[in-house]
């Protein structure tokens, strides 16, 4: 569970809202690594999406580190899991809670009727750890049939759920919308039906409409960057589709969201599994973006005629795309001249992967000297954080933390 002493609480009437990457961070959401990753063994990491086995209560100092730096620039901190327990208060959310974590075909009738009867006599409390750690097949008491008798001892009735820490990715604030994405690593699938439980159900979020969806095509937090108001970049690679760029680009053409959508290509590999691991924006006009993708990355401008089709130009380099949509004469790229051994390692360890707490503030692992030296020069406040722990899901200070609310610009 998080660390509740030191949480802010969720009472805060801020209203939600994000239009840009840089605007001053008011609310944001985090996940304070728990249970969920002491599911981690060197048989299930590569699966479950971590290259290592972190250390947990380490990861968790640094984690605290990292939030109470946010707090110290004034940000609102809410807890997923918090937000989950309190949603968890509701009866609805509790038997949509149980029927979507009981649902896998992997259970059986047997042992699913079972968990049923035990997950819903647990307190909110207990049935968020049980949706966030997962269960064991040798943690159930009772019930026990044919396939509980045949699954190992040591198999999952009910997954971990060890990249919650990635809050960037299952949800993302788009103006005054929420997206509950749709994930695309069979890992993380279950991730966002606790967030869209959370924006559906909890008290702080009614109202707020909800747009793309659980099992949609798939599109992930980590893909979209609002370059600024009314302009969105999304990346289509290993996790986003086209199919997904295409549905979230609609919604967003249509209701407002954004006057141009930039669809940008990237290479289909876990070095950069998202968008947000080779550039974020650190300024309004200033974005820092790993040296080796600088010269070749491309998008495809995309827009809505007057009668709502989607109208798609050729693809043209990143940058020019992104100044023309901005409607500024230059997107500069913090150029981190680095040479491509010490660009390549230090994007491995989301150097690139900034969040910016105001324009030209920005939160980075402090394992990134070179990086962060070149942010410096270039006139960007680096509040360095420590992430031995925390880096080994591969995933930096943007990566951990999904805005709910910023200033306009
Ligand atoms: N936005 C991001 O780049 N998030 C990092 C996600 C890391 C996680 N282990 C994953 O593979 O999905």
């Amino acid at each position: 569970m998080s660390d509740a002493s030191s949480a802010t609480p969720a009472t805060s009437t801020r209203p939600p809202g994000v239009s840009s990457e840089v605007g001053r961070l008011r609310t944001v959401m985090l996940h304070r690594p728990g249970p969920e990753l002491q599911r981690l063994t060197p048989r299930n990491n590569d699966q479950l999406l971590f290259d290592g086995i972190p250390w947990v209560s380490r990861a968790q100092e640094e984690h605290d580190a990292f939030a109470d730096a946010l707090r110290s620039r004034d940000v609102e901190v809410l807890y997923l899991t918090e937000l989950l327990t309190e949603t968890l208060a509701s009866e609805e959310a509790r038997a949509r809670a149980v029927a979507g974590v009981t649902q896998s075909l992997r259970l059986g009738d047997t042992l699913r009727d079972h968990l049923r009867g035990w997950l819903g006599e647990l307190s909110p409390a207990e049935l968020t750890d049980a949706l966030t750690a997962g269960l064991r097949n040798d943690e159930v008491r009772g019930g026990f049939g044919l396939v509980t008798s045949l699954l190992h001892s040591d198999d999952f009735l009910i997954d971990p759920l060890p990249n919650l820490l990635f809050t960037r990715d299952s949800s993302v604030w788009i103006r005054d919308k929420v997206a509950v994405t749709s994930l695309a690593m069979p890992a993380r699938d279950r991730e966002t039906q606790l967030t869209e439980l959370i924006y559906t159900l909890h008290p702080r979020f009614s109202g707020i409409e909800t747009i793309h969806g659980w099992h949609r095509e798939h599109v992930e937090g980590g893909d979209v960057l609002l370059l600024s108001a009314g302009v969105v970049a999304v990346g289509v690679g290993e996790r986003t589709t086209p199919a997904g760029v295409e549905r979230l680009a609609r919604q967003l053409l249509a209701d407002g969201g954004a006057h141009t959508v930039l669809a940008v290509p990237i290479a289909q590999e876990r070095a950069t599994m998202h968008l947000d691991t080779v550039c974020t924006m650190v300024d309004v006009d200033k974005i820092v973006m790993y040296p080796n993708v600088a010269d070749h990355l491309a998008a495809h401008t995309v827009t809505a005629t007057e009668d709502g089709q989607l109208q798609v130009s050729d693809s043209a380099p990143f940058l020019v795309a992104a100044a023309r949509a901005m409607g500024i004469d230059a997107l500069h790229q913090i150029d981190t001249g680095l040479d491509p051994v010490t660009a390549e390692r230090e994007q491995w360890d989301d150097g690139n992967n900034t969040l910016a707490v105001a324009p030209r503030v920005a939160v980075a692992y402090e394992r990134n000297v070179e990086t962060n030296a070149r942010l410096e020069e270039a006139g960007i406040e680096v509040i360095a954080i420590s992430g031995s722990e925390l880096g080994s899901g591969r995933g930096g200070p943007r990566c951990m933390s999904c805005p709910i609310a910023r200033d306009e610009l």
